[in-house]
């Protein structure tokens, strides 16, 4: 900084500010020599990073504890950095996160979890047929966005085998931007939104993610296929999930991730994942549980006088009730 080759930012003012009296981690002479890294990919304790354009494995230093480090995360390396096999390199450092996308197991289960660091767009793959449109699944996707700060993007697939229209009216209230697509054509609508972000790929089994990913990166190769009826082999097995370079940004596949479970969010941020609703939980009382019959719901008026798409109060009510604690909230 003394050479005053860049005006000062805000970040300068702040490092000095603190300085003296709080040395903050970033400044720890131990650590000089350490390069900046992005986690692609976690397998059992071992991190990839790419450090420049060069993969290298990553183990985690004992210092950071029981802290966790997931794909996304820019962290600080130390140790051998050639990339060469069998070398590992040290994490010794997570930088803070722009923006979590967490997921509880289930909806009662309050142990959260992250999945992804430093996101900023959550793509919800969704068929509109084989199988067909799932809009609890989405309801829920977009609540899990709304909770992360990600914009949502519908991606609607296999458009051959049927039309968007009735789904995208589902979402007319929403301001969701939505793609269309189908293998058999170009991608380039999905690609424009997807260049130069971090976008997460969330869809659950058989709505055509795999495909979608391998068309626009190929050289992920990610298995496609159904269910072998027999063996029930044929699908990659990972859990866990991996960014893939795209466009100057990345897509994050997340194989293993069906749902979200949300009973890290609380009622308040549930209902801020139904944007068409607002008004009408504006009028509640105070406390609410927006529950069918509730004293003075909104959510009931609206339906009542036709302005409330009762499918989409009926899916609300149930994201509500589904994250209900059974005994583990008391
Ligand atoms: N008709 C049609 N079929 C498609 C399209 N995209 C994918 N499929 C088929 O749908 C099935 C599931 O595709 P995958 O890409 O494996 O789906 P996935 O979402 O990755 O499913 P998982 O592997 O369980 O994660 C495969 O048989 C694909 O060939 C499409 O645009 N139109
Ligand atoms: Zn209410």
């Amino acid at each position: 900084m003394s050479g005053g080759r860049r005006p000062l930012d805000e970040d300068d003012v702040r490092v000095r500010a603190r300085g003296g009296s709080r040395p903050r981690t970033r400044i720890r002479p131990k650590h000089e020599d350490a390069r900046e890294g992005f986690v692609t990919a976690v397998d059992r304790g071992r991190y990839r990073c790419l450090v420049e354009d060069r993969p290298v494995v990553a183990m985690k230093a004992r210092e950071l504890g029981r802290g966790s480090i997931v794909v996304g995360d820019r962290v600080a390396l130390v140790g051998d950095l050639s990339g060469r096999p069998d070398t590992l390199a040290r994490v010794v450092r997570v930088e803070e996160r722009r923006s979590v996308l967490r997921r509880t197991a289930d909806d009662t289960d309050p142990v959260e979890r992250v999945i992804v660091a430093n996101a900023d767009q959550l793509v919800i793959v969704a068929a509109l047929a084989d199988p067909d449109p799932q809009p609890r699944f989405i309801d829920r996707c977009l609540v899990a966005a709304v909770d992360a700060g990600l914009d949502p993007l519908l991606c609607l697939t296999k458009a051959d085998l049927a039309g968007p229209d009735d789904l995208l009216r589902t979402y007319a209230g929403l301001d969701v931007p939505h793609v269309v697509t189908r293998r058999d054509q170009g991608l380039d609508a999905l690609s424009a939104r997807l260049a130069g972000r971090t976008s997460v790929l969330i869809g659950s089994s058989g709505v055509g993610k795999s495909t979608l990913v391998n068309l626009l990166v190929p050289a992920a190769a990610r298995a496609v296929g159904d269910v072998n009826p027999v063996t029930g082999r044929g699908r990659h097995t990972s859990t866990s999930a991996v960014a893939l370079p795209f466009e100057g940004g990345w897509i994050i596949d997340t194989p293993g991730v069906r749902s979200f479970g949300l009973a890290h969010i609380s009622p308040d941020d549930v209902v801020a994942g139904f944007a068409d609703l607002a008004e009408a939980v504006a009028a509640c009382p105070p406390g609410c549980p927006h529950t069918a019959g509730a004293p003075g719901c909104g959510l009931d008026a609206g339906v009542a006088d036709g302005v409330l798409a009762p499918d989409r109060v009926a899916s609300l009510r149930r994201l509500l009730s589904s994250r209900e604690p059974g005994d583990d909230r008391a």
